[in-house]
């Protein structure tokens, strides 16, 4: 099986990713494209579900888009003018073939094929009640409570239920759902995971990120707004605002690390914000020295714009090989231990003798940062001083990002100072909160109400988390998985 990551468990992954088409000829084949380029998003597992005007078709597979979505047997086996697609990172649920989205279930107003990103922070709870009430679920992901709250409510009409289900959800989600009636796509009061929509002529086309409109060169419309639902179908779009309104808190995090550089998320370029950071990260912790060096890929934007603002000159004095990840092999822990050499590899020519401020977007577990340290003094580097570009990761994400239990995470455990000892560099810095904010456009952090979901580094988490206070009670967690930790 092709995945990515083998060698390095337990980091801050990605999300997920969904795609959704209407109104155009081979949906699926737009969808594959789609998820290709929202592949990042999510390594684990991918699907699509079409629907024909009459009947559903669905292919789901572990594995990347490439692979299992490449050949014209699979896609021809998927007809129809609407589709809608899933890459996945699990955050509730096994890496299971049961758990692969799109999820489908047949429904008294005929079939539902729900993708989520996101994740249901009182899943757990919702689940309980439903199967005291006597839903049989067919999987362990969070996202089928949706199915089943659809399924169960008391309101006449689908949209209705929707509704209905949706208003009873905590935590953060972007969806896309195929039903006879049209699709039906939804952002999570808060807006925590992004969503976005483009035309393709006479097609709509949603997304988790603008470059998925890209490669099928739709045109980008518009984000969906927090809170908004909107329904597609031979009518045309209409938009539904069936919460009442909230400030909208969209997670921080896709600017610094899980969006790909030349998306727009929320209005904003994300390789510009990510350039900004950078510059603050100067501004904020300057130093001297002779180069400023990314740790690739996702370091790269920040460290042009801390070199832009410094003066010091930019160079490529790690290499990343693209290759590692592309395995059929899952390899033992020795082999692992290996992982972030085999991944990136010092360019000695360019470190040797030289003062060094090496930029990373992150430091999660570590274990990248002491590799790479290793490497450069390896390769000869007189100092280096790292300069990280956000605040310290010292919070789990409950909202669909696949972090590692607190207990894991490095800022955590320890101040700056110790983990600069740990991490043996001369000198470490973070952005601060504020500088963040400010490289968003904004003057700082609103305290009193916060312009974005930053729990990862405030611990101050916008919904309640249901399931994270009832988690003395370990046999309720046992029914949806094992990954979740405080
Ligand atoms: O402290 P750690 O646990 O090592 O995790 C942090 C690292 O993980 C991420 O990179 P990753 O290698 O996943 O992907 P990237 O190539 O997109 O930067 C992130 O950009 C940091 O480099
Ligand atoms: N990362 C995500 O958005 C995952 C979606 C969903 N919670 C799942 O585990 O399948
Ligand atoms: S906790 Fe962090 S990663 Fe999760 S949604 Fe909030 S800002 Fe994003
Ligand atoms: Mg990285």
């Amino acid at each position: 099986m092709l995945t990515t990551h083998p060698f390095d468990d337990d980091k801050l992954r990605e999300e997920c990713g969904v795609f959704g088409v209407y109104g155009a000829e081979g949906a699926a084949a737009m969808t594959a494209l789609g998820l290709h380029a929202l592949q990042h998003r999510g390594q684990e597992a991918a699907g699509i579900t079409t629907f024909d005007g009459k009947t559903f078709h669905s292919h789901r597979a572990e594995g990347h888009v490439a692979g299992n979505f490449d050949s014209e047997h699979v896609i021809a086996r998927l007809p129809g003018t609407v589709a809608a697609g899933h890459v996945r990172y699990s955050t509730t649920g096994d890496t299971a073939l049961r758990n692969v989205q799109p999820l489908f279930a047949e429904l008294v107003s005929g079939g539902f094929a729900v993708a989520h990103n996101g994740n249901i922070s009182n899943a757990t709870k919702l689940r309980r009640e439903l199967v005291r009430r006597g839903s049989i679920f067919q999987s362990t992901s969070d996202t089928e409570t949706i199915i089943h709250l659809v399924a169960t409510s008391t309101y006449r009409t689908l949209l209705d239920r929707f509704i209905d289900a949706l208003k009873q959800l905590e935590g953060a989600y972007s969806l896309i759902c195929l039903t006879p009636e049209g699709m039906l796509a939804c952002r999570d009061p808060l807006g925590i995971r992004p969503l976005v929509l483009g035309r393709l002529n006479d097609a709509y086309i949603l997304a988790s990120e603008t470059v998925a409109l890209d490669v099928v060169g739709a045109t980008f419309l518009r984000s969906i707004e927090p809170g908004e639902l909107v329904v597609i179908n031979e009518r045309g779009l209409r938009s539904l605002r069936p919460f009442e309104s909230f400030r909208p808190r969209p997670c921080i995090f896709e600017h610094v690390y899980f969006s790909r550089p030349d998306s727009i998320v929320d209005g904003s370029s994300v390789y510009q914000v990510r350039k900004r950071i950078g510059q603050q990260l100067a501004i904020e912790s300057p130093i001297d020295a002779d180069i400023v060096v990314p740790v690739p890929d996702s370091g790269t934007p920040a460290a042009i714009g801390y070199a832009q603002q410094s003066g010091i000159p930019f160079e490529l004095g790690i290499i990343r090989s693209h290759y590692v990840g592309r395995t059929f092999i899952q390899p033992g822990d020795q082999i692992r231990n290996l992982g972030v050499k085999l991944k990136h590899n010092a360019n000695r020519a360019l470190i040797d003798g030289k003062r060094i401020v090496l930029i990373d977007d992150s430091i999660v577990r570590g274990t990248t940062s002491i590799k790479i340290m290793q490497m450069l003094r390896d390769a000869g580097a007189a100092e280096v001083h790292m300069r990280i570009a956000s605040p310290p990761t010292r919070h789990s994400c409950f909202y669909g990002v696949d972090t590692p239990e607190r207990a894991k995470l490095l800022a955590a455990q320890m101040d700056v100072e110790r983990m600069r000892e740990f991490i043996k560099v001369d000198s470490l810095a973070f952005l601060s909160i504020d500088g963040l904010y400010k490289a968003l456009g904004e003057e700082g952090r609103d305290d009193a109400a916060p312009q974005h979901c930053d729990a990862c580094f405030t611990g101050d988490y916008p919904t309640r988390l249901t399931d994270q206070e009832e988690i003395e009670q370990p046999d309720q967690l046992s029914m949806l998985g094992e990954r979740r930790a405080i």
